[in-house]
């Protein structure tokens, strides 16, 4: 008899646990208030990477899945029907988090109190091409659609650059809107990142996401410095440096950096078409990263305006390992340089320099 009294109130107790916690639940369902929607514009948004980054922005793999977003979405009048198909198809999905979308040709239209700019637009290089080589196309677009961001988009708009040459169309952007802080314009080397984490976690069949801190140094070429000397791998007992689990220093400085180095032209040779999926994911890490930062002690790769560190000649937009808090980067300080690194991190400066230089001749 008792037992059964005994049991009768640890149902009541239980009983009246479950229905309060629901009931609390449901009230504070009612106390949450939806965030304002960010702006984010793709432009070339109707090419191949912006096919594949749309989506991914209005599933909230860039801003987070609390965040609601409206997209504006920029190409030229001969992609105008397929830019109107992109937006058929958001329109289609219909996505919880996506709350408008603006589908044009008008770059003044497209940047309008824009919080997040994804430049892509421009031409991509085909098999046997440097990226130096699609350079006067790209870069009088950028230099064309730099005022319309500065005078446009919100103050405090990011930037990011993904259309090549990556580094040096974020250049002339930057020259050409000089009212956009510095630190607001940056370039796409996020792909190259994860380009070698991936190569480091085929190499030692580990999974990725347990391996961290390389680096990218310079230039989104076949001249910059993939960098492994100060990243680790997260194992049953503890970090461990790659190159100790690697143990092979010829293999790391040589055929993981050409591969990495090469992976864009690589891509381009079995596709026929340049890198697409993996290069609208990364950016996506790149913007998400940088506004909503990066873990503690976990460094990832941006292009970012030199202010000189590492030696690097202030004014170029080279990519450096930098920590994201606050919705700011700033570089990683303090990591020491061999002189193995040194040379190849002056070698993709110098490449830099030169695309500069040929900018300017261009753009004159
Ligand atoms: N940084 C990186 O990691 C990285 C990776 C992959 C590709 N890319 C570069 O990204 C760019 C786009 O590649 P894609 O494969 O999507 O090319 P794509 O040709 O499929 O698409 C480019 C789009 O840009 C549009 N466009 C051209 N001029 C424009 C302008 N003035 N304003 C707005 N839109 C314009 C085109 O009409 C086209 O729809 C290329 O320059 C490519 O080399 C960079
Ligand atoms: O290599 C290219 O031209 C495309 C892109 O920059 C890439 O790295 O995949």
């Amino acid at each position: 008899m008792d037992c059964l009294l005994l049991l009768q109130q640890i149902l009541v107790v239980l009983f009246t646990v479950v229905f309060f916690w629901k009931l609390i639940k449901y009230m504070w369902s009612f106390t949450k208030i939806e965030k304002e929607p960010v702006r984010v514009l793709v432009t070339g948004a109707a090419g191949q990477i912006g096919y594949a980054i749309v989506p991914m922005i209005a599933r909230g793999a860039m801003l987070g899945p609390d965040q609601p977003v409206i997209l504006h979405m920029l190409d030229i009048e001969p992609a105008l029907e397929a830019l109107k198909g992109v937006k058929m198809e958001l329109i289609d999905a219909a996505f919880p988090l996506l709350k408008g979308v603006v589908a044009t040709t008008d770059v003044v239209e497209a940047c309008k109190d824009v919080n997040i700019a994804v430049m892509i637009g421009g031409f991509p290089r085909k098999e046997g091409m440097e990226r130096k080589d699609v350079m006067s196309k790209n870069v009088s677009i950028y230099k064309a659609q730099a005022s319309a961001l500065e005078e446009h988009a919100a103050s405090d708009c990011k930037v990011l650059v993904v259309a090549n040459p990556a580094n040096t169309n974020a250049l002339i952007l930057k020259e050409f809107a000089p009212s956009i802080p510095e630190k607001n314009i940056t370039c796409l080397t996020r792909l190259d990142h994860n380009r070698a984490l991936g190569q480091i976690s085929e190499r030692l069949n580990v999974h990725v996401g347990d391996v961290k801190n390389v680096i990218i140094w310079g230039n989104h070429s076949s001249t910059q410095y993939p960098d492994v000397n100060h990243a680790t791998v997260t194992t049953g007992s503890g970090e461990k440096p790659v190159k100790e689990l690697v143990a092979d220093d010829r293999w790391l400085q040589t055929e993981f950096i050409t591969t990495v180095q090469q992976r864009g032209a690589a891509i381009i040779k079995a596709r026929k078409l340049s890198s697409a999926l993996s290069a609208a994911s990364s950016a996506c890490d790149h913007i998400r990263d940088w506004v909503l930062g990066t873990p503690k002690g976990t460094w990832v790769s941006m292009g970012v305006y030199s202010d000189g560190s590492y030696g690097i000649q202030p004014g170029l937009i080279y990519s450096f390992p930098v920590a994201c808090a606050k919705g700011e980067w700033s570089i990683v300080q303090g990591l020491k340089i061999d002189e193995f690194s040194r040379a190849k991190m002056d070698a993709t400066a110098e490449e830099l320099i030169e695309e500069k230089s040929l900018a300017h001749s261009c753009l004159n």
